[in-house]
């Protein structure tokens, strides 16, 4: 049942109460609510607004702009090693949090990443084989995220995919893209021209994504019937949001968790614009975090959880001295640079730009849910290493090991993107840069200071050189040569310097630091670690250290940023936690 205001809510007293109605927080309520003994309450600070075109329409994804009122709209600090530039980062303030209004793709990292996860908690239930049921159909008896569909052309996917990876019978819908734009066959015959630096791939959701498809409609999205697929629509859809033992208030912002005696078990909200008054609720169970990467730590260290010294300096009574709230801050840094295309006729502009367009599209994908404003932000991305015969990258081999996880993992990811009118870009995946969440001393409960700690890490800057490197020889292959019109902006001063002797890698490090942008995949706040170690947030089973009845599963507890977008991640993590909470004795 959807509530608006506390004044509706049939109790004060829950099983469980889940902070935060986003990409994990969905998971869990749907999940606990399969028995209907147990009843669970979401407090959501954003709305259930998730019909809204903007958030519906996979084409609308990347307009949803800063200054929205789905999005939590931080600003980070100025950062130092960037000439003091801020950075906005995004985090949906809606039902569905960021899967309501991120760029739809899913990937679930490499095995890697997962096998490494699985070595630095000591819990083998973290590795590759141990999660593969929690994406896709392997044990009947394990739930599973993914629903794979087909997509919103229905064309014919054999061949494009791998099916015995997927899963067809999860909650989340994920398809292949339902609308073939001119940019995709050049990518096709870019990478059929240089298959030895970008080698094709049949599907990168193996757990080996090394590699770019070859195909045409190639990545894979939460993008079903041509509409976005977020937590909202599919683990709290309508018929599970009917559940007489679910009940998700929204416009319901929490400000601290509290309880007695190391044990958590009330939880403090208001209504901010409906109702000041705080409201304290109480669970019998638990209380599950699940606020993402920048709130998560803010209510805990409003808590008192968090690094004594810092708290006491802030008069917050102590309820656990827990350094690492807060810390470990990890983002995924992109660059990109953009090329003219003469004549082209369907890059993004064509309809961004062009009213009349946009309408008639907008009038197809409201017929019958197919046309351009079915796919997302892009149909073709890939997963490189670096290339590890650059004395550079040999170096940071030396000083910090291979920063991906595994050599089946990747250190970039290449995405081509049919706006600009031609943009390249390229993230790097394996950041060694840490920065931090605190509180702002000076109004605990407004916005915190986000440090996101770009290029703390000299190490981070070389590796984007290998990236801008990378869009460079991608943008050399004949195809592009012939189809499109010279560089725009500023990788154009690069392209025309001299960085083939590496005379020049002064430039190329101006431009980083000029150019850097997110593509809103923090995490690693409340970071996850061995149970007994002397640092972390929270054990394997998501428990605060030293707490009880306090769990927190989001993006926030990755203590290493998985080399792949995050959702696919977000919702792994989020099914496996259900299965614990479920099976913990309370
Ligand atoms: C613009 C954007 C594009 C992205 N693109 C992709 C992509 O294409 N592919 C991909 O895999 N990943 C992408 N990501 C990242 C991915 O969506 C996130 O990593 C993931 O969804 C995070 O899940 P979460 O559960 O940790 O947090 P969220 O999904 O953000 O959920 C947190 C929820 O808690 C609520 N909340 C916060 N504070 C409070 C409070 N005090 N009281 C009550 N409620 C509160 C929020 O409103 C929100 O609903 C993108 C993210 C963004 C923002």
């Amino acid at each position: 049942t959807l509530y608006t205001e506390f004044t509706q809510l049939p109790s004060t007293t829950y099983d469980y109460i889940v902070i935060g109605g986003g990409t994990a927080g969905s998971v869990l309520a749907n999940r606990l609510t399969e028995d209907s003994r147990v009843d669970v309450l979401v407090l959501e600070a954003g709305s259930a607004d998730t019909e809204a075109l903007n958030l519906t329409v996979p084409f609308f994804s990347s307009s949803i702009l800063p200054g929205s009122k789905f999005d939590w709209n931080f600003t980070t600090v100025p950062q130092t090693a960037m000439g003091n530039r801020t950075i906005q980062f995004k985090q949906g303030h809606v039902l569905g949090g960021s899967s309501s209004i991120n760029s739809m793709l899913y990937a679930c990292a490499s095995s890697g990443d997962w096998n490494r996860l699985a070595r630095v908690t000591g819990d083998s239930g973290w590795s590759w084989d141990n999660l593969i049921p929690y994406f896709r159909k392997v044990l009947l008896t394990v739930q599973q995220n993914e629903k794979f569909v087909a997509p919103a052309d229905n064309h014919n996917t054999s061949g494009q995919y791998d099916p015995a990876v997927h899963s067809t019978s999860g909650v989340n819908g994920v398809s292949l893209p339902g609308f073939s734009f001119s940019l995709d066959s050049l990518v096709t015959e870019a990478v059929l021209e240089r298959s030895t630096e970008f080698p094709p791939v049949l599907d990168y959701n193996s757990g080996y994504p090394l590699g770019i498809g070859k195909f045409n409609r190639w990545t894979q999205s939460t993008i079903r019937d041509g509409k976005r697929s977020s937590a909202a629509t599919s683990y709290l859809g309508e018929t599970f949001m009917d559940r007489k033992n679910l009940h998700v208030l929204v416009g319901a912002t929490v400000s601290t968790v509290s309880g007695s005696q190391h044990h958590i078990d009330s939880v403090t909200f208001s209504q901010p614009g409906i109702n000041d008054t705080n409201v304290e609720v109480k669970s019998l169970k638990e209380v599950i975090l699940s606020a993402g990467t920048m709130n998560t730590p803010k209510i805990l260290l409003n808590s008192g959880i968090g690094d004594a010294n810092v708290l006491q300096s802030m008069n917050i009574s102590v309820v656990i001295n827990l350094p690492s709230v807060g810390q470990n801050l990890t983002d995924h840094t992109a660059i990109a640079g953009a090329w003219n295309r003469p004549n082209v006729t369907d890059s993004l502009e064509t309809w961004t730009n062009n009213a009349t367009a946009a309408a008639e599209a907008l009038n197809q994908w409201s017929t019958n849910h197919t046309g351009p404003f079915t796919d997302g932000l892009t149909n073709r991305i890939g997963f490189l290493r670096l290339n590890e015969s650059s004395p550079d990258v040999i170096n940071i081999f030396d000083t910090y090991g291979d920063p991906a996880p595994q050599s089946n993992s990747p250190h970039l990811q290449l995405i081509p993107v049919n706006s600009g009118p031609v943009t390249f870009s390229a993230v790097n995946v394996v950041p060694i840069s840490r920065g931090s969440v605190q509180l702002n001393s000076s109004d605990p409960f407004g916005p915190p200071i986000i440090d996101i700690g770009y290029y703390t890490s000299q190490a981070d800057i070389v590796i984007m050189r290998q990236a801008v490197l990378t869009i460079i020889e991608w943008a050399s292959a004949p195809v592009w040569q012939e189809n499109l019109g010279g560089p725009i902006g500023p990788i154009a001063d690069i392209i025309n310097s001299d960085i083939g002797n590496g005379t020049d890698m002064n430039l190329v490090d101006a431009f980083i630091v000029a150019n850097t942008f997110t593509i809103n995949h923090a995490v690693g706040t409340a970071g996850m670690s061995a149970k007994g170690a002397s640092y972390g947030v929270v054990n394997p089973d998501f428990l605060v250290k030293g707490l009880s009845g306090l769990r927190v599963v989001d993006a926030s507890v990755f203590p290493f940023i998985p080399t792949s977008n995050t959702q696919a991640p977000v919702y792994a993590i989020a099914e496996r936690a259900a299965d614990i909470i479920k099976a913990y004795k309370h």
